[in-house]
């Protein structure tokens, strides 16, 4: 397992490092290599004494292998230890520009830093076995997924990109090219975010679908993911329809009785309505037959949703 230093081949290097990644997320502790790149925290009196100052040639070694020899040479040890968080690095490779938050991209590339942000604390706690989530209406759901700060920018990102379709039936961006229930709506592919939405639907929405619709096996497919602004001026509500899918999730993305007035979802059948609705959760409830229902009137300022159909 371990590789005498300065006998590392690269390929060697590269099979250890995951070797050893695997080992520090099982355990906890501290281990002597012979080798570390990227990251060291040395004591100060190392550095002072000229003695054991890191030398960084060694033959024609790199420099950080030079110096993990020298070092052990001379008796200085190196250390991996994993009892203290110090932090983490980040992956610099994949980061676009183009975009007015950019970092909403970030998931793949460095799903820390990114969860942190977007994904609510909340999320993890509803989505534990022993919690007991919220069913506003019959065999609707009513999740925790996204802080505030995502759907903000989600809506940010939405209006920097603009294309909001006009709410008519015909609708150009659709196969048939036709819309049987418009809204108006920008889709995520326009955003150029549909691999990463069907990203978050894969890792986050899936699992709590799964947990409240016991022995259903998602696919966590979507062709429908979309933005939906309701305004009195222009498209206020969405009249009693199915959705093309086996469950609809349906995101508040701003805040009723501030940003807003009115609008909500109405549950025909049951005759139950969520308008309270809460930044960053998630209503989920099945698309068809048992679950007709519309979306209610915004009677004041712009309400925001993000809806996709999921399992068409
Ligand atoms: O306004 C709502 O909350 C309902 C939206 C909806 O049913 C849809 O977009 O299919
Ligand atoms: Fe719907």
């Amino acid at each position: 397992m371990v590789v005498g230093g300065g006998e590392v081949r690269s390929c060697h290097h590269i099979v250890t490092h995951r070797l050893l990644q695997v080992i520090y997320e099982v355990l906890r502790g501290i281990w002597n290599v012979p080798y570390i790149t990227g990251v060291y925290v040395i004591k100060k009196n190392i550095l002072e004494n000229t003695e054991t100052r890191p030398n960084y040639i060694y033959r024609l070694y790199d420099a950080d292998m030079a110096m993990a020899t020298n070092m052990r040479n001379k008796g200085v040890f190196m250390y991996v230890s994993n009892l203290e968080d110090y932090g983490h690095l980040i992956e610099p490779e994949y980061f676009p520009t183009k975009y007015l938050h950019n970092d909403m991209w970030q998931m793949k590339a460095n799903k820390k830093d990114w969860e942190h942000r977007y994904i609510s604390p909340l999320y993890w706690k509803a989505l534990g076995p022993s919690f007991l989530n919220q069913m506003p209406c019959p065999d609707v759901y009513w999740f925790p997924i996204f802080t505030t700060r995502f759907c903000k920018e989600l809506v940010e990102q939405a209006n920097d990109n603009g294309g909001w379709s006009s709410g008519g039936n015909k609708d150009p961006r659709l196969a048939g090219g036709y819309e049987n229930v418009p809204t108006v709506d920008i889709h995520m592919n326009q955003m150029e975010f549909e691999q990463e939405w069907l990203w978050i639907l894969r890792h986050y929405v899936k699992p709590l679908a799964e947990k409240v619709y016991l022995g259903y096996d998602s696919d966590a497919r979507a062709i429908m993911n979309f933005i939906v602004r309701y305004r009195p001026t222009e498209q206020s509500f969405l009249r009693p329809h199915h959705d093309s899918s086996t469950y609809t999730i349906n995101v508040a993305l701003n805040r009723p009785h501030i940003d807003y007035e009115g609008g909500g979802a109405h549950f025909i059948r049951y005759n139950c309505s969520v308008v309270d609705t809460k930044v960053g959760w998630a209503l989920m409830h099945p698309g068809r037959l048992t679950h007709y229902h519309e979306g209610l009137r915004t009677t004041n300022g712009t309400r925001y949703i993000m809806v996709s159909f999921i399992d068409p």
